[in-house]
């Protein structure tokens, strides 16, 4: 992982458009790269220089499903979703958060998210550290650990668009990540991410204002549009939130692009008038053991 300075810089570009491609995932992979591909053209001709795909966007969301979609990212030949995406970022000049896709590496599975630059390069690629286990008697059970294994990285990357932080939709439920991408200068975190109807209802929009609000920064989250014919109905709501929280821009739960301008200078303005950091009391929490305040 790229260790960064911990004070807030301005990046070289300050101000310029994001999209977030919230499409309409079938079981036809084909049909899937095409949409995405089509959605990224539409993206860079309103503007856009950032464009985020959502969580498992070649592939349903499905237990079933994703070891028969999954790719080996590193032989490019087997690679028809990267190839699009690499194609993508290079013939339009632009940086991909590729969504996430089921990776195959020495025989285990990954829940990964890949980001591309404007010369089509892969800069690096995140696996999703928290995987999605839940069980709720009556509204939903899924179980990601039963085929997924589990990344061990949190990933930081630098871009022309200013240092991205990258997490995958449960990877939002875990403030100590966005908390590192902070105290690493991270301008945005994006979110490609696939809630369902009963946390998204619940939590989807208070998450990502909760990480925005927390660290001053940019949060942008992405999710494929909703389909109630599989077994996993997703929420939708693909939403851009401003560092003091704001909603900039979301959706419905529809397949749409949607873009919004970025202006990073609020950042700084939001940490000026509200400094959180030098305000933070770590010598107070951060050092004390549970134990000496319960013995
Ligand atoms: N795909 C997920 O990680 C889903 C999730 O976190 C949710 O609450 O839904």
């Amino acid at each position: 992982m790229a260790v960064a300075p911990n004070p807030f810089q301005l990046p070289n570009i300050t101000k310029f458009k994001i999209a977030l491609c919230q499409l309409s995932v079938t079981s036809d992979k084909n049909q899937n790269l095409d949409r995405a591909s089509r959605m990224i053209r539409f993206s860079v001709k309103q503007g856009s220089k950032l464009v985020v795909l959502p969580e498992m966007w070649n592939c349903p969301y499905s237990s079933d499903c994703f070891a028969k979609y999954a790719e080996d990212f590193d032989n490019r030949d087997a690679s028809p979703t990267l190839s699009m995406l690499s194609e993508a970022a290079c013939c339009h000049g632009i940086t991909i958060i590729g969504g996430s896709l089921p990776e195959w590496d020495h025989g285990r599975l990954y829940n990964t998210c890949c980001i591309f630059g404007p010369d089509g390069k892969l800069k690096a690629r995140h696996r999703k550290i928290h995987l999605f286990d839940i069980d709720i008697p009556g509204e939903i059970s899924f179980k990601e650990s039963d085929t997924f294994t589990a990344g061990d990285q949190p990933t930081i990357v630098d871009t022309e668009v200013g240092r991205i932080g990258i997490g995958i939709c449960h990877d939002i439920r875990f403030p100590e990540l966005a908390a590192l991408y902070r105290k690493r200068g991270v301008d945005i975190i994006c979110y490609p991410g696939a809630f369902n109807m009963s946390t998204g209802e619940l939590l989807w929009e208070l998450v990502q204002r909760a990480r925005a609000i927390d660290n001053q920064l940019f949060v942008a989250t992405c999710s494929p549009s909703r389909n109630s014919t599989g077994s996993y109905t997703t929420w939708g709501h693909s939403t851009l939130v401003g560092p003091s929280g704001e909603i900039i821009v979301t959706s419905g739960h529809e397949e749409t692009t949607v873009i919004a301008e970025i202006d990073y200078s609020n950042i700084q303005l939001q940490r000026k008038s509200l400094p959180l950091d030098d305000q933070k009391r770590e010598d107070i929490y951060k050092f004390i053991d549970v134990h000496e305040l319960n013995p």
